[in-house]
């Protein structure tokens, strides 16, 4: 196949899916689009790629703060961004979040030096904060400030940076500021520490409420019950054991499963009527379920990891 001449044309009637093109989200969405088996050759400089495998999907890689904006108005159908990003640009009420989708997973924080006189928000309220997230850190600090009663002059003065934001403290243009933070260790670098959280926030799917074809909404459908099993496929394992019939109550109550465990019969064993359970375990909880299952009488307890699933 020879290089692609994307226009309107070839992308006419297709469903139009944003993915960040870079950052830290870039990469977590294109293995998430692999789970899902949505294939697709990115030619060199080129930012929207034709899906191999679905004649009906183009993706638009775009910078993840635009993706809101751009499936907002409707240019684009579904895509992937960070839940505070959506916020920022105030496009909450044109998208709808359709799924969580556990990574991404930060928090934005105000924060001030270290070693330095202000110690709470209040003490920060009134002075100069720095940050990418102005809509949001200014909705923060006008609560702060009319709780105070901060007026006019008074009021806490937010100004807007690109990038660096950590540096603009020691620089000397910000008494505080508001940025992501996850491990901390950019935030711990810069000297500086939280003192309050804005928003806890995670990559998300989100299509546009712009109304759209049957054909698209189908195709939405498709690709939402993809990435839900490419999801659940990373929180959960399967868990296995057999157990005495009689026991079956208390054993479903320590593994329910997402919606009930798999009961499947075994041959007597001395006389005794056994039964092997299935069911789907949180990864985090494997531990705790495994030692509360032995106390209650599982033997055989097998784990097995999922590499996709349909819930
Ligand atoms: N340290 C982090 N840990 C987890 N998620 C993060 C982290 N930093 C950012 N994110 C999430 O990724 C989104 C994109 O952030 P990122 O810093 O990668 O942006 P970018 O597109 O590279 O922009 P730029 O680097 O120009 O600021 C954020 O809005 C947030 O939802
Ligand atoms: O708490 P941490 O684990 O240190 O993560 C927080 C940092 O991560 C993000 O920036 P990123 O490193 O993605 O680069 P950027 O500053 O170019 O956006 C964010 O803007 C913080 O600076």
């Amino acid at each position: 196949m020879g290089h692609l001449a994307l226009d309107s044309e070839s992308l006419h009637g297709r469903l139009l899916f944003a993915i960040p093109k870079k950052g830290r989200l870039h990469e977590k969405c294109l293995e998430l689009l692999a789970g899902a088996d949505i294939q697709f050759r990115r030619h060199n400089r080129l930012d929207v790629a034709l899906v191999q495998n679905h004649p009906d999907i183009a993706l638009v890689f775009l910078p993840a703060a635009d993706i809101p904006s751009f499936v907002g108005k409707g240019n684009v159908d579904l895509g992937i961004t960070g839940r505070d990003v959506i916020l920022e640009a105030q496009m909450e009420s044109y998208v709808t979040e359709v799924l969580p989708l556990g990574f991404g997973r930060c928090k934005l924080q105000v924060q001030v030096p270290e070693r330095g006189a202000i110690r709470t928000v209040d003490d920060l309220a009134g002075k100069r904060v720095v940050t990418s997230f102005e809509v949001l850190a200014a909705k923060h600090f006008a609560a702060v400030d009319e709780r105070l009663g901060l007026v006019g002059e008074q009021r806490t003065q937010i100004e807007y940076v690109g990038g660096s934001v950590e540096a603009a403290c020691a620089l000397g243009l910000a008494d505080g500021i508001v940025d992501l933070v996850e491990s901390g260790d950019t935030m711990r670098a810069a000297g500086l520490h939280a003192i309050d959280t804005v928003l806890p926030t995670e990559a998300v799917l989100i299509r546009s409420r712009a109304a759209k074809s049957a054909a698209h909404a189908r195709i939405i459908d498709k690709i939402h019950a993809r990435v839900r099993g490419v999801i659940a496929a990373r929180e959960y394992v399967v868990c296995e054991y057999n157990i005495p019939r009689a026991s079956l109550a208390v054993a479903a109550a320590v593994t329910p499963g997402r919606r009930a465990p798999t009961v499947s019969p075994l041959d007597a064993v001395n006389g005794e009527e056994w039964i092997a359970i299935s069911a789907m375990v949180r990864k985090e909880e494997v531990a705790d379920t495994m030692d509360r299952l032995t106390e209650v009488g599982a033997e055989d307890i097998l784990i097995f990891n999922l590499d996709n699933c349909r819930v």
